[in-house]
């Protein structure tokens, strides 16, 4: 079992900026990152920045890679090949294990111990620890501290675990899922709790989600991976702004021919009526009514197509996926 308190140790350096960061510097930069299980990639040529200060959505279909980008930042895997620097640092060096916090969908807690004990060791064992905002956390859930965690739903377990890497003040914060066994409602606080901590700390948080509705007015970023390999990378207004959701008639087999010149995501076609979402290359032409596609518009055309040409936004490329640009 990996150690759920996975939160460096009490000689680790204080999780401040160091000497090679400066304001530029990404939470996250992956450049021909990869990881192989046995024959199989779980993650490819993978070329993108995250930038400090952002809640970046991690969305793609199940196996397409996430848990595995996520567990080579939290420094629970090893990359096969490539390399993944967090806030310029390696993810192995202790600076960086103090400045990362991990909440993985299986939640590996201790299940012996009580609540109040999860939270002395997190105490313990992380400098700056917030013991405050941690009980906090507990408490909204009405969890009393005294209770087991082995004897906790499968939601209170995620709130005990929440709490334990908001009460290390990570200055990046991975999510695994984090919202899949809570109830709306304890959906909405925790996201709550999210905005409020990166508002007032600046946390970077990374949080893989199959919530797509959900997360338009949380994540300000996004990445998307399909077949192991980041199809989209970038400030959320500035992808939905390079794409538009066209409706119009259409007979006949094929695509038409005005969309040519266009990089066409997905199609859908109901009787006469056509629905394409594109990247335009210049004005469109013929009749067409056109719209700014939502997110979960967005998304689920992306996940309909997963051999799509990636797209990054300036702050998203690298050096290498700006030259493949
Ligand atoms: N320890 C492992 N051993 C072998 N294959 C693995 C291992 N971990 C992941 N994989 C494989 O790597 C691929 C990516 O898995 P990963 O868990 O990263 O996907 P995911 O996007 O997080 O999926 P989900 O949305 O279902 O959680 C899958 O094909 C998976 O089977």
């Amino acid at each position: 079992m990996n150690n759920p308190l996975h939160q460096g140790s009490r000689t680790d350096p204080a999780p401040h900026r160091t000497a090679a960061e400066n304001e530029e510097t990404p939470a996250l930069e992956a450049r021909g990152l990869g990881r192989r299980f046995r024959r199989n990639w779980a993650l490819r040529d993978c070329d993108f920045r995250l930038p400090a200060g952002r809640i970046c959505a991690l969305v793609g279909p199940n196996g397409a890679g996430k848990t595995t980008l996520l567990s080579l930042a939290a420094d629970l895997l090893e990359p096969t090949c490539g390399r993944l620097r967090v806030f310029g640092d390696s993810p192995k060096t202790p600076a960086s294990r103090s400045r990362v916090a991990f909440v993985g969908q299986r939640k590996p807690l201790y299940p012996g111990f009580t609540v109040e004990e999860m939270l002395r060791a997190g105490r313990e064992l992380n400098p700056g620890w917030d013991q405050a905002k941690a009980e906090r956390l507990v408490r909204q859930g009405d969890i009393s501290l005294h209770a087991k965690v082995g004897t906790l739903s499968g939601g209170q377990r995620t709130r005990v675990a929440l709490a334990l890497a908001f009460g290390k003040r990570p200055r990046l914060l991975l999510l695994d899922e984090p919202m899949s066994d809570l109830d709306p409602l304890v959906r909405h606080e925790i996201t709550a709790a999210l905005m409020s901590e990166v508002a007032e700390h600046g946390t970077t948080v990374l949080m893989s989600t199959h919530l797509v509705s959900e997360m338009d007015h949380v994540c300000d970023y996004l990445v998307t991976v399909t077949g192991g390999r980041v199809r989209l990378a970038g400030e959320v207004d500035v992808i939905l702004g390079a794409h538009t959701l066209l409706m119009g008639r259409h007979q006949g087999e094929g695509l038409p021919s005005e969309l040519a010149p266009h990089t066409v995501v997905s199609t859908d076609t109901t009787g006469h009526q056509l629905t394409a979402l594109i990247r335009p290359r210049g004005p469109v032409a013929g009749q067409w009514a056109h719209h700014e596609p939502s997110l979960e518009e967005l998304l689920i055309a992306y996940l309909r197509a997963p051999d799509i040409e990636p797209l990054l936004t300036p702050s998203a490329r690298t050096g290498a996926s700006e030259d493949a640009a």
